[in-house]
């Protein structure tokens, strides 16, 4: 057993709290936990679909991988293991990033909010057996947040009962829709609907845009992959230009407005209900995009911490683990924290999603704006808060935190896209702003939207804080595991407020001396979780598949893992 390995064990010799129980809250149950091992072993067994290391790979290899193991994970295990798409076990395959997650994560769900039942009834069965491939394509070349700026219309035919679909410019171009360029032959799209010269806003509308047979583009279709990313290398992100296509009638997605064969327009829910899918993804994208990453980049910087031994505390000392020094402490264990922390507050926003809809079937929309407002509001803190995390912790790993191996850039490269997508960050608190302060003239608005910004930010702390404390109390669990727990959820807030220390002394709500009080609790708690740390990301129970690290692995094998993957590099297939 290497020095690394033993440095590990020890370390988890000293956890005072039973691991296996904070997995099973983390997951929400022990029966939870045994289903995501079940897949969990069912995929990391099959060498067909389970995860590899893709940090030599360039991006078509990437990309074609994904497609590879999805088309191979939908056709062949899940028959062989009688799952369908929408099994619970399904859920946690999302972990083993594929390819078609816009598919599968926004074309079908948006296809079940925006269609009717016979339009679902059509479209559904085919979709799930991937007999189509959609994508969702709003963003244009120039326009992605103004939405009521988006060109592409589609205009009524009322002669022969089509809409035709047209980009006026190249601004108007489908632009950024994940699973596109290469991949779908359907895009749910969204466009400015026009019937007699008059605008009816964005509408929903299911566009063949691929030959079901030769895959080739359809006339007056011109689609294709819009190169090279930060990340998300498995997803063929595209652009689509549509030139006079016609669709028809019946393509329009008519669950909440349609149109009729004589052009009467015709709108059967509130006009609002067009950006329900945005609020969805909102809701539930977080813990699977932005917190398991921060977990993941935990996982990794904590074990590697451990077993990472750097420099003398004490002068002609054996060398120490660099989690030691408390400001590798500082660096790391406020994001252990921030795990456990939003991700039961994402849990809390996810159950208010899934209140909501069931409230939407009984024709009642009245929470949609306070639901706008808090999905619009948590994605940008939580993104923001979770991305800067992981990168602090690539940092907190030196150099070998820079290379593929330590497997943190390629979670970063991920993560960080979802401070982008499904509404950049700024919009989205300035919404969750408007919608909690009112809308005062555009004026006044502007010239206050940078505080506004950052009340935002301080009112999403306080929702995640107050309802991870809330739910401590209200938890059953052992003694120790609960008094980590609060440890965490101290940690958490008291490193917000010394971050934002300024503000607390402004506005008077803290003194200089409390402030004091503030930094020295964060040290005291610093202290207090060390003997805990290594515990705590086990319990986030990722496998050494799922990590793909050579810092992260269970046993801290790290160095015999990095110069492993380093012979592998495609430069040293020759000496010369
Ligand atoms: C499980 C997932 C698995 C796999 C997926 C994996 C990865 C996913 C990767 C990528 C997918 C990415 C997809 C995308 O990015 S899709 C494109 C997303 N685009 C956006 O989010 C656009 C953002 N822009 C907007 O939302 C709006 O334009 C904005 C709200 C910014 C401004 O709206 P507008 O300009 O129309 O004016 P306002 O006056 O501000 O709003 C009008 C009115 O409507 C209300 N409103 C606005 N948005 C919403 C909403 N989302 N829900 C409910 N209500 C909304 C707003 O409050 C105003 O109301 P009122 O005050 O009553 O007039
Ligand atoms: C990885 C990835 C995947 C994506 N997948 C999809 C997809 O599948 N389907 C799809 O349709 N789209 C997709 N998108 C596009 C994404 O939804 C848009 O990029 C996003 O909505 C932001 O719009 P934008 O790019 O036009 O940025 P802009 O809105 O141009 O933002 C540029 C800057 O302007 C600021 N700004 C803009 N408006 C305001 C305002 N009113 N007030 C203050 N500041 C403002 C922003 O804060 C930002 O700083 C994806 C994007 C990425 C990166």
């Amino acid at each position: 057993m290497s020095r690394e390995s033993r440095l590990l064990e020890k370390e988890r010799g000293q956890v005072n709290f039973n691991v296996e129980e904070l997995t099973n809250i983390y997951d929400g149950g022990a029966e939870e936990t045994k289903l995501r091992r079940k897949v969990a072993d069912v995929i990391q067994n099959d060498p067909e679909v389970r995860c590899k290391d893709i940090g030599m790979m360039t991006r078509e290899e990437r990309y074609i991988d994904g497609v590879r193991r999805c088309v191979y994970l939908y056709k062949v295990l899940l028959p062989r293991e009688g799952w369908t798409p929408v099994s619970k076990e399904v859920s946690h395959i999302l972990r083993f990033c594929m390819s078609f997650g816009v598919h599968a994560g926004v074309f079908i769900p948006c296809l079940l909010s925006f269609g009717s039942d016979e339009q679902i009834a059509k479209w559904l069965p085919l979709a799930m057996q991937f007999q189509i491939i959609g994508t969702y394509a709003q963003t244009e070349m120039g326009h992605g947040t103004f939405l009521r700026g988006l060109q592409t219309t589609a205009t009524y035919d009322k002669k022969n009962k089509e809409f035709v679909i047209n980009c006026p410019e190249i601004s108007a171009m489908k632009w950024w829709p994940g699973d596109l360029g290469k991949s779908a032959n359907h895009a749910l799209l969204m466009a400015q609907l026009v019937i007699d010269g008059k605008k009816y806003g964005m509408h929903p509308f299911m566009v063949q845009i691929r030959d079901l047979t030769t895959h080739m583009p359809l006339p007056g279709i011109t689609v294709g992959d819009i190169g090279n990313k930060v990340g998300f290398e498995t997803t063929d992100n595209g652009f689509l230009h549509l030139n006079q296509v016609r669709i028809p009638r019946e393509n329009l997605l008519c669950k909440n407005a349609e149109v009729k064969p004589n052009g009467t327009y015709l709108t059967k829910a509130s006009d609002k209900m067009v950006y329900g899918s945005m609020v969805r993804l909102r809701a539930i994208i977080l813990e699977s995009e932005a917190v398991s990453a921060l977990g993941k980049a935990c996982t990794i910087a904590v074990r590697y911490s451990l077993v990472r031994c750097q420099g003398e505390l004490e002068p002609g000392k054996p060398e120490v683990s660099v989690m030691e020094y408390m400001t590798q402490q500082k660096k790391l264990l406020p994001y252990v924290a921030m795990t456990y922390v939003t991700h039961f507050a994402c849990l809390k926003l996810s159950n208010q999603y899934n209140a909501f809809t069931r409230e939407m079937d009984n024709n009642d929309i009245s929470g949609l704006p306070e639901l706008h407002a808090l999905s619009a509001g948590m994605k940008a803190v939580v993104s923001e808060q979770c991305s800067d995390g992981i990168e602090i912790l690539r940092k907190s790993c030196g150099g070998h935190g820079y290379s593929n191996a330590s497997g943190i850039p390629i979670i970063w490269s991920s993560a960080v896209a979802c401070c982008t997508y499904e509404g950049e960050n700024t919009v989205m608190l300035l919404q969750c702003a408007r919608l909690v302060h009112g809308m005062a003239s555009y004026n006044a608005w502007n010239q206050s939207s940078v505080e506004l910004v950052n009340v935002v930010k301080a009112h999403i702390t306080q929702f995640i804080v107050t309802t991870f404390a809330s739910g401590i109390t209200e938890l059953e669990c052992t003694k120790p595991v609960k008094n980590v727990l609060q440890q965490l959820c101290a940690l958490y807030a008291l490193s917000c407020i010394n971050a934002s220390t300024g503000d607390f002394l402004k506005v008077g709500y803290l003194s200089p001396r409390q402030c004091d009080l503030a930094h020295e609790a964060e040290l005291e708690l610093l202290s207090c979780i060390r003997p805990n740390a290594v515990g705590l990301v086990d319990a986030f129970d990722f496998s050494d598949d799922l990590l793909q690290s050579c810092l992260g692995a269970y046993d801290g094998n790290v160095y015999e893992r990095l110069f492993a993957w380093a012979k592998k590099s495609p430069l040293n297939k020759t000496e010369v």
